[in-house]
Formats: structure tokens, C-alpha cells, sequence
């Protein structure tokens, strides 16, 4: 059995505008985690995003998960050290809980010699609560996430070659729980019609003709209600819409999600205050090795 396993996993972003907690598309942004099986104890070290916030001992979100992902695939450790070193901006809509939680998973699954099946998805997208950032991290590509009867599922699709995603990321955060605490229970059915045919249009934008997202990635279901928390980000996407760029909320935001035609942003789109990141589709989604 392997004593150690590197995880490298990849951020997404979620929704891509009209397809609230159903679309996501894997970013090549990864955190990368070390664990291996020591004689006794936990140590968890961090660096990077988030390393000054998030606990070290149990509690860690990598932690929790790979304790429940031990529990699925009847693994159990004597003693375990995490070495995490994050690249994915915390609480920014660039799924960085996600990714902690797939990279947890994969490691147990990892070190049990397992591969990644759907109990797996399930386990994470239930750790989320939705399986759109879940899926893209395990998955890489563009997914298509739904909950069935209680199970979580997902197909991954190739995405179109010209996909070129910049994301701009603000210095504020967002939590996802916080926003989605303003979602309204109903929405007027004239909008979930929108949504129904924005979204099937979006998987076809994002996979066969990009030169129909800026009209794919309008959304009606959530970024709206969502504004009062970050309204800097929605004039960016306001305005890089009305520039011509397809742009979106990325996942719960603050970011914003763009897919410009050449990867270029015009010029008189005023972003002061974020950080432009020209970035890629990730293909490959979760990567386990062993460690030497
Ligand atoms: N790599 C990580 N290690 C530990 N905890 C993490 C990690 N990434 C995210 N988290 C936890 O998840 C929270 C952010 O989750 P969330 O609000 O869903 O935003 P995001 O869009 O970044 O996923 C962080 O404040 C932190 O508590
Ligand atoms: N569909 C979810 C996506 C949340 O993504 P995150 O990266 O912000 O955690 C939602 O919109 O709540």
C-alpha cells in the first residue's frame, strides 16, 4: 500500500451565468496536497491562499474529508500529515471549498489504491452541497452537474479549443453560504423559462460554437438577487457584457467570469480593483501520485 500521495487539484468556476449550480468548468489554478501516513497523530501544514485562516487540526476542510472518504473505502490510518499549499483564492467564487474537499477525497481514495467512482462525487458534492465546483474539480472540463433522488451525478464534457477564460478576481471575499442565504425560494416562471433555454444554449456554446456565449451566459436566476453583496462585481459584468464580452458571476463571486473571443479584454472596461488572471480550462481535473 502507498505511504504518501501528492494531489494536485484544480479551482473552477461555477454557474457560468445561466446555469446555476448545474454548469462548471475546471480552471488550471491547483492546489496541491501532500499527505502521508506517519505513526500517530495529525499534523496539517498550510501555505499560500488562506494559510493564516484556515484551522489546522481536525477541522481543516482537506481533514474532514479525507476522514469520510477513509470511512467509504475502509482506510484507516495510523497517523496522517497534510502538506498543503494552496494556489486557489479563498471565498472568491473560484471554488476553492471544493477543491479542498475533492483533494481530500482523492487522497484517501489515493493511499487506499482505489480509483475515483461515484461514491466519491457523492461524498464530495455532499460535503459542498452542490455538485457543479465538485465535479469540475474532479473531473476537470466543462461538467454538467444534477442531484437525482439524493444522488449527486455528472457528465463531463470537452470544451470548444477557443474557450479562454480570464477571471478578475477582487481583494474582498464572499461566502457562498452568505450569498446563497439571498437566493429567494421562488422565481417567476417566465425566468426559469429563460434560464431552461440559456443554459441548454450554453452547453453547446461552450462546447461547439463560442460565438454564442455572450447570449449563453445570461442569467436570470441568481446573480440579480446576489448584487447587494458584491454590486462592483455586477458592474464589471454589466459592462463587459454590454462591450460585447461574454461575462459572468464566477460560481457565489466576488469574481468575475469572462470568456472573451481572443482572450483580450477591450480597453475602457474600467476593472480597477481586481486582478486580471488570463487563465485556461483545466482538462484533467484531480491528479493522485504516489509519493517518492
Ligand atoms: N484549501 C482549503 N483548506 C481548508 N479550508 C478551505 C480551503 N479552501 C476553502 N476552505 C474553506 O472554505 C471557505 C470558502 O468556501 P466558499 O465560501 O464556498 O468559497 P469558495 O468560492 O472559495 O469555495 C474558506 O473560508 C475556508 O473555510
Ligand atoms: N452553484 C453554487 C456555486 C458556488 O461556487 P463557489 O465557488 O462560490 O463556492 C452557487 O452559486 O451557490
Amino acid at each position: 500500500m502507498t505511504t504518501g500521495v501528492r494531489v494536485a487539484v484544480p479551482g473552477s468556476s461555477a454557474n457560468l451565468g445561466s446555469g446555476f449550480d448545474a454548469l462548471g468548468m475546471a480552471l488550471d489554478i491547483r492546489d496541491e496536497v501532500d499527505v502521508r501516513v506517519v505513526d500517530r497523530g495529525l499534523v496539517v501544514r498550510v501555505s499560500g491562499e488562506g494559510g493564516e485562516n484556515v484551522p489546522t487540526d481536525e477541522t481543516h476542510l482537506v481533514v474532514r474529508a479525507f476522514r469520510a472518504a477513509c470511512a467509504v473505502v475502509g482506510f484507516a490510518p495510523s497517523g496522517v500529515e497534510f502538506d498543503c499549499r494552496n494556489a486557489i483564492p479563498h471565498s472568491r467564487g473560484l471554488g476553492s471549498s471544493a477543491a479542498a474537499i475533492v483533494a481530500g477525497v482523492a487522497a484517501a481514495y489515493g493511499l487506499a489504491g482505489r480509483e475515483l467512482d461515484t461514491a466519491a462525487l457523492q461524498l464530495a458534492s455532499e460535503f459542498e452541497g452542490h455538485a457543479d465546483n465538485a465535479a469540475a474539480s474532479m473531473f476537470g472540463g466543462v461538467v454538467i452537474a444534477w442531484s437525482e433522488g439524493g444522488d449527486y451525478r455528472a457528465v463531463r464534457l470537452d470544451p470548444h479549443d477557443d474557450l479562454r477564460p480570464v477571471v478578475l478576481v477582487p481583494s474582498e471575499e464572499s461566502s457562498t453560504k452568505t450569498t446563497r442565504g439571498l437566493l429567494p425560494a421562488v422565481v417567476p416562471h417566465a425566468d426559469a423559462a429563460f434560464a431552461a433555454g440559456r443554459s441548454a444554449l450554453a452547453v453547446h456554446a461552450l462546447t461547439r460554437d463560442p460565438s454564442l456565449l455572450l447570449t449563453a451566459l445570461d442569467d436570470r436566476l441568481h446573480q440579480s438577487y446576489r448584487e447587494p453583496a458584491w454590486p462592483a462585481t455586477m458592474r464589471v459584468v454589466h459592462d463587459l457584457r454590454a462591450a460585447g464580452v461574454a461575462a459572468a458571476v464566477s460560481g457565489a463571486g466576488p469574481t468575475v467570469l469572462a470568456l472573451p473571443k481572443d482572450g483580450e479584454l477591450p480597453v475602457g472596461v474600467d476593472v480597477t480593483g481586481f486582478d486580471v488572471r488570463r487563465s485556461a480550462v483545466d482538462l484533467g481535473g484531480v491528479r493522485v501520485r504516489p509519493l517518492g
